[in-house]
This record gives C-alpha cells, structure tokens and sequence, in this order.
C-alpha cells in the first residue's frame, strides 16, 4: 500500500475496517463553553487535540470543518493544519471541510492549498462548491486525481436553503443537482471499487429525488444536531446505500470532553450506521 494509492479505494477500505462514519471537528463557541474551556486559541487548541487524540485511531474519517479554525485567524490555521497531520498520521482519512469554489484560474490555488502534496493543509479530500460552474472546478478535480487525494461536491445539501439552487431546473427539465450528480458519474467512471469524486447529500432529505449511482462516495451530514438519524439512510440513499459516508459533528462531539466518552459515542454512531447501510464493520 502506498499513499498515492487512488482516494475511493483508500476510503472503501477505511469504511469496511473502521466502520462508515466520519466525525466532523467542529469547535463551536458552545461546544468549547459545554468542554469548560475557553473561545479563544487555547481552547481551540484543547478540544482539537483532545478528538483527534480520542478518534483518529478509530474512525474512519475525521471533517474539520474550517470556519471555526479560521475564527482565530493564523493561529487557528496552525491549530487545523497540526490536526490534519496528527490525524492522518494516526491512520484517518481527513476532509478538510471548506466548500471552496471560484473561477477556474483561482481554483488553481485553493487546490494548491489543499491537494498539492507537501501543502501544509494537504487533506485526503475536500468539500467544493460546484456554483460558479462544474467546470470551474476542473484543476482540483485533476490535482485531487493526480495525487490520490479524492473531492466531494455539494449536490443536495442538508441545508433547508439548498432546494432553491440546488432543484432549480435547466431547459432540457435537468435539476442543477441532477447536473452535477451526472458530471461526478462521469468523472467516476470505470474506477474501483469506488472512484475519488464523491457527492455531499443530506440525510435530512426527504427523498433524494435523483441518480444517486455515481460509482462515488456520498457524504451523508444531517445527521444528530440537524434532526436526521441512520435511519433515515435508507429512505435517501436506496440503492446507493453501501457508498454512504454518514457525518456527524455536534452529535459525537456533545459526549467530550472525556476521550473515553467521545469513544463510546463514535462507536455507537457507527454501529448504527453500518446496521442501516450494511457497509463496514
Ligand atoms: O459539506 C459538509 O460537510 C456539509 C454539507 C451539508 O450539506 N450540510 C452540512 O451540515 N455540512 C457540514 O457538516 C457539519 C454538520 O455538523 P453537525 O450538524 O454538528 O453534525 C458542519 O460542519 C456543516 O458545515
């Protein structure tokens, strides 16, 4: 095994060993009040050390969620770009959740940033934003492949905002999330077990409503704070079920700060998981 391995399989087999859930690192200002540390670089540093110490070992994917390392300004950065190390150094796959989308030309840096190898942030995978154009995200779609590094792509959000974009119909009666869901297909063809470009779809849908067979992985959030559970998988997922990545944030990070609590909550959730889509352990 190497790591230029391709990203699909890396991901299928962390997902058969570990179990299909991937925990978000999340450090919101409440979270760190509930963990008795303080909103500031400090307890930033505390409560991300102390989940990637409890769950890199363990789960199959790790999703810091950016916005709150950014919060800190430079030395939040430093705080994600040590997690992002320490938890693929432990045996997790990491997606750095930063939903980047731009013009083709400054793609070209945000993939730099993220999927260039040697890259301080370089991550296994990252979230885009597929709104200035599928397109437009051509050079992190080639860096990601290049480097055996794997993207997903918002499709049908978690988000009760998302329908007005993401189900907006072209002239040919196509939704732009049925849109995207046939670029990622084709990206995705002939790979296996599972090709590197996966789709982000909520589990608080109440019906996918599209072609979820894209030969990807599709990253499930909704699911505890947001309302949805595992059993909610089957009725979006159907037969797409196996290639779920189920996400949980505030979910499993409510349980800490006791390591042993954050354990025994990420074991539970991917037991439930791997029940309702009867992929990995
Ligand atoms: O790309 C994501 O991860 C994402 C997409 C989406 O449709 N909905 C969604 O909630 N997310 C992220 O998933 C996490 C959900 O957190 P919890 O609601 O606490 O589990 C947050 O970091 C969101 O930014």
């Amino acid at each position: 095994m190497t790591t230029t391995e391709p990203f699909g399989a890396r991901l299928r087999r962390a997902m058969d060993e570990r179990g299909p859930l991937c925990v978000g690192i999340d450090p919101h200002a409440a979270l760190l009040a509930d963990w008795g540390l303080g909103d500031d670089i400090d307890g930033l540093e505390r409560f991300t050390r102390t989940v990637v110490e409890a769950l890199a070992g363990r789960v199959a994917v790790l999703k810091p969620q950016s916005a709150f390392f950014e919060r800190f300004g430079s030395r939040g950065i430093a705080v994600l770009e040590r997690a992002v190390a320490d938890a693929r150094d432990a045996g997790a796959l990491v997606v750095a959740d930063v939903k980047r989308g731009d013009i083709g030309s400054t793609m070209a840096a945000y993939a730099d940033a993220y999927l260039a190898r040697g890259a301080p942030l370089f991550s296994d995978a990252v979230t885009l934003s597929p709104y200035l154009g599928y397109g437009a995200l051509r050079p992190a779609l080639d860096l990601a492949r290049e480097n055996g590094a794997g993207v997903f792509v918002l499709a049908l959000t978690s988000n009760p905002e998302g329908p007005e974009v993401q189900r907006a119909r072209n002239a040919a009666g196509t939704t732009v999330a049925e849109a995207v869901l046939d670029r990622l297909r084709a990206e995705n063809a002939g790979e296996r077990p599972l090709g590197p470009f996966g789709a982000v779809v909520g589990a608080t849908l109440a019906e996918a409503g599209a072609d979820l067979a894209i030969n990807g992985p599709l990253l499930a959030p909704g699911i505890g704070a947001q309302g949805a559970s595992a059993a909610d998988l089957p009725r979006v997922f159907g037969a797409a079920l196996g290639n779920v990545l189920p996400a949980v944030s505030r979910g499993v990070l409510r349980h800490g700060p006791d390591a042993g609590a954050l354990r025994a909550a990420a074991e539970r959730e991917a037991e439930a998981m791997a029940r309702f889509t009867g992929a990995g352990a």
